[in-house]
């Protein structure tokens, strides 16, 4: 729990405190090296970043199954994360990105496994990565790609947990908010993909001007060094996708906006303006 004496700046410092309690419990009860053992029959890896790269006439999808989240409460009360994964993959999704976290998303490993087992589309374990142990939990679970946000870690961190994640065949989705974040991340070795949050995280506010913003100031370094960007929150119709891929965005991630859908293949479609081909 978070201590009162020290109160949490903000939502991300309150993550990270029960994150630490929570990977103590884990490693008790599944220790790494019982982790690593598995790894030998975990799913096959699917590639990430290819299936992104894939359509280059338009942005590609990255569907998130999210129950709920701290900004908005819950967002879909009849939540069935296989029937939305489904939903996502027959609407012409790349991607599915699949909250892990229970406490502050009501997401769970056990998603992730049951998605795995029942779509093919390379899968985005969604969690708050503090610790490489997650890493592997991630993995075991039938993760292709892991998410790492500059915000909550150190550069060392970021560059020794991308080299967990590519040791395991993975993708990494390393998320910025901000300039300062973009130019610690664009340092590190071998990063391929980035996530730009259009979700300011101190104060849940959305503005998809964040990755106009920094694609203005970094895209040629981002282009030179053949990095994937994506623009993450906040995205709602197909004129928000227009909007973020002329600024230089190859993908886009979206949860809250498909999810309350009542048909969720039929919300993929019309975002990617399928119904009109
Ligand atoms: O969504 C939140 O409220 C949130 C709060 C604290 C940390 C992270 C949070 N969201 C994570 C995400 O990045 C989004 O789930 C993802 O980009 C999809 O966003 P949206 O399409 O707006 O649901």
């Amino acid at each position: 729990m978070p201590n009162p004496a020290s109160p949490p700046r903000y939502i991300l410092d309150e993550i990270v405190l029960h994150k630490k309690q929570e990977i103590a419990q884990m490693q008790k009860e599944l220790p790494l090296t019982f982790l690593q053992n598995q790894l030998t029959t975990a799913p096959t890896v699917r590639n990430f970043l290819t299936a992104l790269q894939e359509n280059p006439s338009q942005p590609s999808l990255i569907a998130e199954v999210k129950k709920a989240s701290p900004s908005r409460g819950i967002i879909r009360e009849d939540f069935d994360a296989v029937a939305i994964a489904t939903a996502y993959e027959r609407g012409g999704a790349a991607c599915l990105s699949v909250l892990t976290d229970q406490k502050f998303f009501q997401g769970s490993f056990a998603n992730l496994r049951t998605v795995r087992s029942h779509v093919e589309l390379p899968l985005l374990c969604k969690e708050f990565i503090i610790d490489p142990y997650q890493i592997y939990v991630a993995r075991t679970a039938g993760a292709d790609a892991v998410l790492l946000i500059a915000a909550i870690l150190s550069d060392e961190e970021l560059q020794a947990f991308l080299h967990v994640i590519h040791d395991l065949g993975m993708n990494a989705l390393v998320e910025v908010h901000t300039l300062i974040e973009l130019d610690r991340v664009l340092k590190l070795e071998n990063l391929r993909l980035v996530g730009i949050n259009n979700r300011n995280l101190e104060n849940f506010t959305l503005d998809l001007g964040t990755t106009k913003q920094l694609l203005a100031q970094r895209q040629q370094q981002l282009q030179s060094l053949g990095i994937t960007v994506v623009s993450e929150s906040g995205l709602y119709t197909s004129a928000d996708l227009s909007l973020v891929a002329e600024a230089g965005v190859r993908a886009v991630l979206v949860g809250e906006s498909l999810v309350k859908q009542s048909d969720v293949e039929q919300a993929v479609r019309s975002l990617l303006r399928h119904d009109l081909l």
